[in-house]
């Protein structure tokens, strides 16, 4: 049975359409990424799933439970759904200890105790009971809030860019340490952050959401490979678009020459398509003389650790590579491109 299923939920602000026709769903035990640019309604489909606001059209079910429609909504303390925010929203006047038991009704006192120590145990906070919010580091609020969350046995977490206030060096490994906390205990989760590499640390799988929409939903090395539009390819991450003309079902023409493609393209000879090329699928090889009839040259270098981002420019065109050699502003140079399935959109940016 489904954690989450949404399935055509609409919700407009007055006029404005902010959820049109949005479908998704989380399977028991996943954790999914909620990838997109600010203002595209990641905010409103989280207030839609806890109960907050009520939609237009659709519906949202919660382990098969229909808990929203445009006729019921079941109010968002019985929806068993945990929160963790950005800010931690830890109450200030409470102990650790207290501050996790705050939402525990109908327990024993002997049993709540139990539970406490169980989730700071759990968040590796154990002994830390009696201190209060401002006596610990961001990463150590951070795990008060899941701790506070996961107490309470949640059917589903939400999670609101939970890691952007914490000190980057800390980031990574809080990440990977609740990721496996979640994992453990078995809990559905929806994330929403701006980060992409935050999504593909923390998720097992990403939906791009654009306009109000779920654009594409998958593994992040599938819809990053393989992205379903131009927009999904560019949110994922940089690229370079060139014209291209379809030769054969693995060439293509194109401004840096002939192109093979590993698997088969499928449009017909003669059509007109767009590439997208991944810095990383690029190389550029240093031309030994002036060539005039391969004009490409360096223009900038930014180390980046593992490579350099390279400027290629190109009959006034600039392409973007990844590559490890250093060479200097002017270098002339020849852009290969490596083998690969390529990427293919047609006039209206689908991908082919
Ligand atoms: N209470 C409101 N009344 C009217 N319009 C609103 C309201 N809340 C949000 N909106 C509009 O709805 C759209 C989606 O907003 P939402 O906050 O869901 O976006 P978001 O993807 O969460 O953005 P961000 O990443 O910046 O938080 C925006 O155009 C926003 O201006």
């Amino acid at each position: 049975m489904k954690a989450l299923d949404i399935n055509h939920l609409c919700y407009s602000y007055d006029s404005t359409d902010v959820l049109q026709e949005l479908n998704l769903q989380i399977e028991a035990g996943e954790i999914v990424c909620l990838l997109g640019r600010s203002g595209c309604g990641k905010t409103t489909l989280l207030k839609a799933i806890s109960g907050l606001i009520q939609p237009d059209e659709g519906y949202i079910a919660l382990h098969g439970k229909t808990v929203s429609s445009s006729k019921e909504v079941l109010p968002p303390e019985n929806r068993g759904i945990g929160m963790i925010f950005q800010d931690y929203a830890l109450f200030p006047h409470l102990s650790v200890a207290d501050n996790i038991a705050f939402g525990l009704r109908n327990l024993s006192q002997s049993d709540l105790q139990k539970r406490v120590q169980e989730m700071l145990e759990l968040v590796n906070l154990h002994g830390l009971d009696k201190r209060y919010p401002h006596e610990l580091s961001g990463g150590q609020q951070q795990r008060v809030a899941i701790a506070r969350a996961l107490a309470n046995r949640p059917n589903l977490l939400l999670l609101d860019e939970p890691f952007s206030n914490i000190d980057s060096q800390v980031r990574q490994r809080l990440i990977r340490e609740i990721r496996d906390i979640l994992k453990q205990q078995k809990v559905a989760a929806l994330f929403v952050t701006h980060s992409r590499e935050e999504g593909f640390a923390f998720a097992d799988s990403v939906a791009v959401m654009h306009e109000g929409k779920i654009l594409q939903r998958g593994r992040s090395f599938d819809v990053y490979n393989q992205p379903s539009c131009r927009f999904v390819a560019e949110f994922m991450g940089a690229g370079n678009l060139l014209q291209g003309k379809v030769i054969n079902s693995h060439q293509i023409t194109t401004p840096l020459g002939i192109v093979e493609s590993s698997t088969k393209v499928y449009a017909q000879p003669e059509t007109t398509v767009e590439l997208f090329i991944r810095p990383q699928m690029l190389t550029v090889e240093k031309c030994e003389c002036d060539d005039p009839a391969d004009p490409a040259f360096i223009r900038h270098q930014q180390f980046m650790g593992r490579s350099l981002r390279t400027e290629v420019e190109l009959e006034n065109k600039l392409f973007v590579v990844d590559n490890v050699e250093v060479l200097p502003e002017k270098t002339p140079v020849h852009i290969h491109v490596k083998d690969h399935a390529l990427v293919l959109f047609n006039e209206q940016g689908q991908t082919i």
